[in-house]
């Protein structure tokens, strides 16, 4: 289907990932046809299923990608539903991590994809709800609850303005010269967080892009590097002649807490950080740094230095417009815990380590 020119309207999409978090059913239209959908996740009970609708890598897992031509691999998949099917069972399907508990499933038929762009469009939407990206595809004769387009969806992911919201003094552990700065964002309720630290000045400050993560931040998790990455960065920071911290709410490298919860859970059983996502049915890294460029303009803030292992970071801020004149290495020593996340990050996602 060729691109539509149609404008789209996010409030469409935001209601639309309200819906489909409640369990409720979201048709999405597109010019030429539609697909009614529900989250396998949220879903219970509901009658008229004609197909589930898949992520790309989920139907690799399921062994369906002989039944799709070479062009499509990058396409969620539609499949029969398959005989005696109940919620227990669409949700093995969908799940990867129930693969151990339920290893016996298939063989599935695909079906046609009516409308590849309606269908990836569905695949964003469960990115942007923090659901697992599958759902049931439901009948003409059920009602939806909410009516999307694929171009309301790119309009939500387009229209997340920033403003900045309040400041006020935090004094924090590591320099108690701290301002904390809110940004309220327009379109959901990720509020992100700027803590500026010393003195400002002409210099470009030292910044630090800070990806939320909970296990890490909060509960002092081995298995990653963001804790200790977190006061590292807060005292190099105050170290400097200034700086700041951006708190950014991509948890889980914006899959979501749950949806990072359950890469954990893959990596229990041996799949690597980068091969969880994948498996789930994410990108490898699902981030905007554009956010953090936002931030720092409305920071006044036109280049930076930034405190960075990730060139990814360097480039997302260059391509919005912020000089970044120097990047400064923040290196932390390994536990046996994290080695191999480290080194999967060095080896596979281009980390200077
Ligand atoms: N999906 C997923 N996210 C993870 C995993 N481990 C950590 N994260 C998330 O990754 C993000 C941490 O990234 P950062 O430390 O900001 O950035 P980075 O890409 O490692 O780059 P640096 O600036 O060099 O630290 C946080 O949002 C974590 O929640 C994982 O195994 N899977
Ligand atoms: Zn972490």
């Amino acid at each position: 289907m060729a691109p539509s020119s149609a404008v789209g309207n996010p409030r469409n999409a935001a209601r639309a990932i309200d819906a489909l978090r409640r369990g409720w059913i979201v048709r999405i239209e597109s010019a030429e046809t539609a697909i009614q959908i529900a989250a396998i996740e949220t879903t219970n009970a509901i009658t008229d299923i004609t197909g589930l609708l898949l992520s790309a890598s989920r139907a690799a897992t399921l062994k369906l990608v002989n039944q799709r031509a070479a062009a499509d691999t990058n396409l969620p998949v539609c499949i029969a539903v398959p005989a005696d099917m109940d919620m227990s069972m669409a949700l093995a399907i969908a799940d990867p991590t129930l693969d151990l508990r339920y290893p016996m499933k298939g063989p599935f038929a695909a079906l046609p994809l009516q409308d590849a762009v309606s269908a990836s469009a569905a695949m964003e939407l469960a990115r942007l709800a923090g659901l697992l990206p599958a759902f049931l595809v439901v009948g003409e004769g059920a009602v939806a609850e909410e009516i999307v387009t694929p171009e309301d969806v790119i309009a939500f992911d387009d229209s997340n303005r920033l403003e900045i919201a309040t400041r006020a003094r935090l004094p924090v552990a590591a320099n108690a010269e701290a301002e904390i700065v809110a940004f309220r964002s327009v379109a959901d309720s990720t509020d992100h967080i700027a803590l500026i630290i010393g003195k400002r000045d002409q210099t470009a400050p030292v910044v630090r892009l800070h990806s939320e993560c909970l296990t890490g931040d909060v509960l002092g998790s081995l298995k990653c590097d963001c804790g200790p990455q977190l006061h590292e960065a807060l005292h190099q920071i105050s170290d400097a002649q200034w700086g700041i911290l951006l708190y950014l709410r991509q948890e889980g490298r914006g899959i979501g807490l749950i949806n990072k919860l359950r890469a954990y859970a893959l990596q229990d059983q041996g799949f690597d950080t980068v091969d969880a996502n994948v498996r789930l049915g994410f990108a490898i890294d699902a981030r905007d740094f554009s956010v953090a460029a936002q931030m720092l303009k409305l920071l006044g803030v036109p280049s930076v230095r930034l405190l960075t292992n990730n060139p990814e970071k360097v480039a997302g801020l260059q391509a919005e417009g912020i000089g970044v004149p120097e990047r400064l290495p923040l290196k932390i020593a390994s536990n046996p815990h994290n080695a191999h996340y480290l080194a999967t990050k060095r080896d596979r996602t281009g980390h200077k380590l």
